[in-house]
């Protein structure tokens, strides 16, 4: 297209301007949009961890990064003569909560306050859109020095399709949030969809028992879908009536997180400025699932 080199330049430059760790100024979506769809069997670039434990979570969470550990010799290093053991920075606490498919990262920015003690982790495969969180995380944390406010909340590139058990650790994750998924209406493209029964195995390995996977959508068919993979996964049972509508008018008893995914994530707001109908289910993790 015409004019896209010179449009791409002024994205660049626009970005370097405000990636300055001190600044304190928040990103514009508008340098930051990207192609609506990023096709999740596609090689994308992407950079992941090729176990939990190689994870670099300091990096991603500075205010909670622990001394540095010195990692025990392997035999192979040893055999080597390697003169320095590996040095990894660890974290004092483990991410618990996961954005999956976070978009431009409004729940993100909503729950970080709600849970000030629980590291919050957005996963997004769109390049730009990362960006976007990353930077905005960036302006808010320096905004909320004083209260410290933002540092248990972060974002990273990654495909949640192929490499979620690479992030975390089996039983790792209190809460899972699908908000809003890609709805791949053709039938031939519903492989991509974020649920299926062999994804909902990884989020069941990776979600501890009482867990609580949170789904939301607009498009009734892909709730029916997401319900119906769910219901039939024997680590899931779905959560009572009230956890997802509350008993009453306003919505009492509706869990707090419900409510949060409802009204903050964009696709959500998207939703309510057109008047349209939103789709909650939620499913918890069994202790003990029956053994099939
Ligand atoms: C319709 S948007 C919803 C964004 C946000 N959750 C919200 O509710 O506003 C779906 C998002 O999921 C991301 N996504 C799709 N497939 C993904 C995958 N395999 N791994 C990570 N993110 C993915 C897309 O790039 C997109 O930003």
């Amino acid at each position: 297209m015409p004019g896209e080199p010179a449009k791409r330049q002024k994205r660049e430059e626009y970005k370097r301007s405000i990636q300055d760790e001190q600044n304190a100024v928040l990103p514009k979506k508008k340098f930051y949009r990207q192609r609506a769809h990023a096709n999740p069997f596609s090689d994308h670039s992407l950079t992941y961890p090729s176990s939990p434990a190689d994870m670099d979570w300091a990096k991603f969470y500075p205010a909670h990064a622990a001394e540095s550990q010195e990692l025990e010799m392997t035999d192979a290093q040893d055999k080597s003569h390697e003169e320095e053991p590996r040095k990894v920075k660890s974290i004092t606490k483990k991410v618990e909560i996961a954005d999956i498919g976070c978009g431009f990262g409004g729940l993100l920015f909503a729950l970080a306050p709600k849970f000030p003690d629980t590291l919050i982790l957005g996963m997004e495969i769109r390049t730009s859109v990362t960006e976007y969180v990353q930077d905005k995380i960036r302006a808010l944390r320096v905004q909320n020095a004083q209260t410290s406010g933002f540092q248990n909340v972060s974002c990273l590139r990654a495909n949640t399709m192929k490499f979620l058990p690479n992030f975390f650790e089996k039983s790792q994750l209190s809460k899972i949030f699908l908000c809003f998924p890609d709805p791949h209406f053709k039938q031939r493209k519903h492989k991509a969809r974020i649920v299926s029964y062999t994804l909902n195995s990884e989020y069941a390995y990776v979600l501890r028992p009482g867990g609580v996977v949170y789904t939301i959508t607009d498009v009734q068919d892909l709730h029916e879908w997401m319900k119906e993979h769910f219901e039939k996964h024997p680590s899931f049972e779905r959560v009572e009536r009230e956890f997802e509508e509350g008993s009453g008018e306003e919505g009492e008893g509706m869990d707090e997180c419900v409510r949060i995914m409802r009204s903050e994530t964009e696709e959500g707001k998207k939703v309510e400025r057109n008047k349209g109908l939103k789709f909650v289910a939620c499913f918890r993790r069994v202790e003990n699932p029956p053994w099939p």
